[in-house]
């Protein structure tokens, strides 16, 4: 097999269109092979394109989706452009923030909460900024206080090889150490209302994860706080997504699911949906762990791939919207622990001239898209009777065919059997994504940690030939 297109429609479909609404035109001419097939435009996959493109790589982008961006989107709301994907990030997330300043984009910070609302015990509890913090403070010392489970994270860039020590921390839950360290009641309602931004009951996800998550943020309060919601790009993650693009210089298919991938001893095969076939020296998985469930891998993937797919990895029912609202009482922040309120957490996204955009987050699938407008307003009135819901926009993520869920945090055991095991090359393929990148595995960050390490690993293939 060598680096042409053996699809019955014969061409390479390529494409400068961007994103949503693209076309498919060809755009570059089937004359040279295509190195690399990137499967997936999300940023994972943009950035391993990008970066095998600028190392010399003809290399084209195949896209389920009518968009690139993936768990990244946008919609518009009361004439805003909002993000309605991951969104958030801050400057100690390195491999995000050298990107946004590489491409000199313009980044905007949250406006601070004045006012929070704390589910505690079946109902919200309205607390002044000092209180919660002073509770979140304490709380959170003794969550991670303990050096011997600090030591297992001694070196949370290398999941690897922390060894024993870490598999026995991903064996347990956050659930287990909440109930080890019994904080006072509101202490531990405010505790386990700030993680439901884990995306699935407490029980359920894996203490080393949230540990290192504590760990890339050296222990400090402020560094773990940083993780919730600080800077966002002004224009929306599109404006990150158009500039890689730009600056990639690879060529892509939109509306281009692919269902095969077979690799042979020179190169690799991939077929999409409408039976068009590709050929390339190598490619880049760069789908949801959960998408690969649709995908004929031939021969049969490792049994921690498998595994993994069967498992799942991103959380399953989240749902988030951009509410537009009027009559609320200054910049508000809403937390509830998992499963109790119908958001789990809420946040005042912007201000503008006509009320707020409120970011709502729906981690158990309590609330979704299609319960509409009255039910949205409803659940807001839980902690400001007041609220008066304008407007929505929303996604439901685990209905999503290629995404098939959302993201948040890893499940039992799964740190120590995919992170960084996940990503290593298999013959010409080597897959990628935030789910299980090294360091901040389901972040956006993660995901271009993950990108570029696969592009790196697959032009080292390449280079031996
Ligand atoms: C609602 C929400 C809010 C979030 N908020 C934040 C946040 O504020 N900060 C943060 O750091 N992270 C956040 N995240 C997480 C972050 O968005 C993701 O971790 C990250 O975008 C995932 O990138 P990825 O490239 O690994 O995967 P994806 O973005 O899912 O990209 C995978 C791509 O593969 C495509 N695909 C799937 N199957 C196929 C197929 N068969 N053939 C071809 N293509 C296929 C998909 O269409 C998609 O484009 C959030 C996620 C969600 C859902």
């Amino acid at each position: 097999m060598g680096g042409m297109v053996v699809g019955r429609r014969g061409v390479i479909a390529g494409g400068v269109g961007l994103l949503a609404g693209a076309s498919a035109r060809p755009t570059v001419a089937a004359d040279r092979p295509i190195d690399v097939l990137v499967i997936g435009g999300g940023l994972a996959g943009l950035i391993a394109a990008r970066d095998l493109a600028k190392d010399g790589h003809r290399v084209l982008m195949l896209e389920a989706r009518p968009r690139l961006g993936g768990r990244v989107a946008w919609d518009q709301l009361a004439g805003q452009a909002v993000d309605s994907g991951g969104t958030w990030f801050h400057w100690h997330q390195a491999a995000i923030w050298r990107e946004v300043q590489c491409y000199e984009l313009e980044v905007v910070e949250r406006p601070v909460a004045d006012r929070y609302f704390i589910g505690v015990g079946g109902a919200f509890r309205a607390m002044t900024p000092e209180e919660l913090d002073g509770r979140l403070r304490r709380g959170l010392a003794a969550f991670w206080g303990d050096p011997a489970l600090q030591a297992a994270l001694a070196t949370p860039f290398a999941v690897q090889a922390s060894g024993d020590r870490l598999a026995a921390l991903d064996r347990m839950s956050v659930e287990d150490r909440l109930r080890a360290i019994r904080l006072d009641p509101v202490d531990d309602s405010a505790l386990r209302a700030i993680f439901s931004d884990f995306g699935r009951p407490l029980d359920q996800v894996s203490l080393a994860w949230a540990m290192q998550r504590m760990a890339n943020g050296l222990w400090t309060y402020e560094s773990f706080m940083a993780l919730f919601a600080v800077y966002r790009l002004r224009g929306t993650m599109r404006a990150l997504c158009e500039a890689i693009r730009a600056d990639g210089g690879f060529d892509l298919r939109l509306d281009a699911p692919v269902t095969q991938v077979v690799q042979g001893a020179g190169g690799v095969l991939v077929r999409t949906a409408d039976g068009t076939a590709f050929a390339a020296r190598a490619a880049v998985v760069a789908t949801p762990v959960e998408a690969w469930r649709a995908i004929r891998f031939s021969p049969e993937l490792p049994a921690d791939h498998r595994q993994a797919a069967a498992e799942g990895m991103a959380a399953p029912r989240l749902c988030n919207f951009i509410l537009h609202v009027r009559g609320l009482p200054g910049v508000v922040n809403s937390f509830a622990p998992a499963g109790i309120e119908p958001f789990e957490f809420t946040f005042t996204h912007s201000t503008i001239d006509d009320g707020q955009l409120l970011s709502a987050y729906a981690m158990e699938g309590a609330i979704g898209v299609r319960d509409g407008a009255a039910r949205l307003e409803t659940a807001l009135r839980r902690f400001v009777p007041e609220a008066r819901l304008a407007g929505f926009v929303g996604h439901d993520w685990g209905r999503e065919p290629f995404s098939l869920g959302g993201s948040g945090s890893l499940k039992l055991g799964q740190m120590a059997r995919f992170v960084d095991r996940l990503d290593r090359p298999i013959g010409r393929l080597c897959f990628a994504g935030a789910d299980f990148a090294p360091q901040f595995a389901g972040f956006l960050t993660g995901a271009i940690e993950s990108g570029a390490r696969a592009a790196r690993r697959i032009g080292g293939i390449l280079g031996r030939g």
